[in-house]
């Protein structure tokens, strides 16, 4: 049954290397648009999102469409439908681009269908071109394609996207921006990004983290026009107006 909310964490906190470095988190992902998770470097973001795929040790609720996946492993989640594109533009640098794509294909219900193959094949003509390329021979912001491709091939439920702009040329930035939107129309999004630029172009909702914790959520607008706010929670001055 699909809900209001794709997504519910409860309660989750996450430890690494025996230290707790997420603390009773809680928040909700809606079944359309993108909902961003902002904070400052190391507060918590990527660990929130791997520990929601049981990626590090971690306590709490994970609710996918209303049924508790906590007590699951990483693949049967992602089985489950939750697309996972990492910080770190994981692609096989060995691999061509159409061998990258195809190893992403899954069979089955969720998996890939013809309509998610011509999704891919319209948000990304560069990739077609370049299916015989090996991908470790990409531009950053070709691989950050690659990598959103990949995800994007199955029916998933949710897409779970970490910094896909971070070290990207800003017309880079401005391309990976423009496909996460058309993304998406089709798939609900949590997305951990940095450049309030991008922010603002996608997201719908925020959730901000500070060490480890949610300290506020609500609508992206609500958010970006207060520059009181946006210097308390991520110690920048907002010049959003200038980048509209
Ligand atoms: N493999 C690891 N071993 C030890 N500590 C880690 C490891 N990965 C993350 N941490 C620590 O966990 C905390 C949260 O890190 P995390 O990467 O989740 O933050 P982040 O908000 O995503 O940061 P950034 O914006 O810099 O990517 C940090 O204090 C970090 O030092």
């Amino acid at each position: 049954m699909s809900g209001p909310n794709v997504l519910e964490v409860r309660g989750l906190s996450a430890r690494i290397a025996g230290q707790e470095v997420v603390h009773d988190v809680s928040f909700e992902v809606p079944a359309a648009g993108v909902t961003a998770v902002l904070g400052r470097n190391g507060v918590g973001k990527t660990s929130t999102l791997r520990a929601v795929l049981g990626l590090v040790e971690r306590s709490g609720e994970v609710l996918l469409d209303g049924v508790r996946v906590d007590g699951e492993r990483t693949d049967r989640i992602v089985r489950r439908g939750v697309g996972y594109v990492p910080e770190d533009r994981e692609v096989f640098a060995g691999l061509t681009v159409a061998e990258n794509l195809r190893l992403a294909h899954r069979a089955g219900p969720g998996g890939t269908t013809a309509e998610h193959r011509a999704l891919v094949d319209a948000l990304f003509p560069d990739l077609a071109t370049r299916a015989a390329q090996r991908a470790g021979t990409l531009s950053g912001g070709q691989q950050q394609m690659v990598s959103l491709a990949r995800a994007l091939l199955n029916d998933n439920r949710i897409l779970l996207v970490d910094e896909p702009t971070k070290g990207l040329a800003p017309r880079i930035v401005g391309e990976v921006a423009e496909a996460l939107a058309a993304a998406a129309r089709t798939v609900p999004i949590l997305l951990v990004e940095q450049n309030l630029q991008v922010v603002e172009r996608l997201a719908d909702r925020v959730v901000v983290i500070d060490a480890g914790r949610v300290v506020h959520t609500g609508p992206a607008r609500d958010l970006l026009d207060d520059a009181d706010l946006l210097q308390r929670l991520l110690g920048v001055h907002a010049e959003t107006e200038a980048a509209r």
